[in-house]
């Protein structure tokens, strides 16, 4: 492991929750449930996950979430998360949930958002890691069911900063759901989309115009527009940039080919993210080595991709100052280490 990596202090903001469920606790989560499984083991499993594309993933990720049903698996799933958050020294986390995933099955929205919310809030206690939620809309579903999850968000929204959009990209342009999106401004969440994963450029011009985000998760195909690649540079729209999904979902053929090094040396300000661990083969520090194996990042770049998290995230200036500074201090210090 890259000590380098390993200790530089980050910040997560592209992670599904739901795709941090790996088979060990699928398994533990179905036999507590007392729910069958199509699978003999976990290396059964594993041996399942044949992904080629988006919706080849989202098949497995929708029937792998049916395991969850009480607020302690919400929990259970989160507190695993965050505890591989603290092996990974990532400092704060944006997590997206996907009611939708849950409620078309009976588990009401309070039991997903107290399980999570409480885990969320036992790592600020015991592993000092802070944290926002974003609720994602399904957009292979429609803008009514959209708008009603988006209702019954509105009690909890003091712990949901902001909504996104995620699922299957084709077919589904952001223009869907622009009055969803309107709505939940006018509520106070801010905004975010998946875009430019399975979709071009044009998805992610309608997500920034008609959506009004604060960032882009993934992005990676803006580089078929140039305008649009100056456009995310001079405004810094940050792009949350999953390189090791990117490359189990065909984004790119292989790491080598992946563009995030060259979006950074045009002055985006991509993100390094995991989106799926438990299914694309590794967290947060998995991704960065990967990319810094592959295509050669110094160590200043790495630095720069860690402070672009943080100055991409919701936090305050004020905490965002707070975990700059540490990484000031890394590079400082040169070297890794576990968070105090
Ligand atoms: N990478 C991804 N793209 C779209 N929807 C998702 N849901 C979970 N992961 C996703
Ligand atoms: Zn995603």
């Amino acid at each position: 492991m890259n000590q380098f990596i390993y200790g530089l202090p980050k910040a997560e903001l592209h992670l599904h929750i739901e795709g941090t469920l790996e088979p060990q606790m699928m398994f533990d989560l179905a036999q507590r449930n007392h729910l069958s499984l199509p699978f003999e083991s976990v290396a059964d499993v594993q041996n399942s996950y044949h992904l080629s594309n988006l919706q080849s993933f989202l098949d497995l990720y929708y029937q792998g979430a049916q395991v969850l049903c009480t607020d302690q698996d919400f929990y259970d799933l989160t507190w695993a998360y965050l505890q591989k958050c603290y092996q990974q020294n990532v400092r704060h986390t944006e997590i997206f949930f996907d009611p939708q995933t849950h409620g078309d099955r009976g588990i009401d929205f309070p039991v997903v958002y107290h399980g999570i919310q409480s885990a969320l809030q036992d790592a600020k206690t015991y592993l000092n890691i802070s944290s926002h939620l974003i609720l994602c809309f399904l957009r292979d579903l429609s803008a009514e069911a959209a708008m009603n999850t988006l209702e019954q968000a509105l009690p909890y929204q003091d712990g949901i900063i902001a909504v996104g959009l995620d699922s299957a990209e084709l077919h589904n342009p952001p223009s869907k759901f622009q009055q969803v999106f309107e709505r939940a401004k006018s509520e106070g969440f801010l905004t975010v989309a998946h875009g430019g994963e399975e979709a071009g450029a044009d998805y992610i011009w309608s997500a920034i115009n008609l959506l009004q985000v604060s960032r882009i998760d993934h992005g990676v195909r803006c580089t078929e527009d140039p305008a649009l690649v100056t456009y995310l540079a001079q405004q810094q729209i940050p792009l949350t940039v999953c390189p090791l999904s990117n490359v189990k979902l065909g984004v790119f053929p292989d790491i080598n080919s992946h563009n995030v090094k060259q979006l950074l040396e045009l002055g985006l300000c991509v993100t390094i993210n995991s989106d799926d661990p438990a299914y694309f083969g590794g967290y947060i520090n998995e991704n960065y080595l990967a990319v810094q194996e592959a295509l050669n990042f110094t160590n200043s770049q790495l630095i720069q991709l860690a402070k672009n998290s943080f100055m991409a995230s919701f936090l305050s200036q004020a905490e965002k100052d707070k975990y700059l500074a540490e990484i000031e201090n890394h590079e400082y210090n040169g070297r890794g280490g576990f968070p105090s």
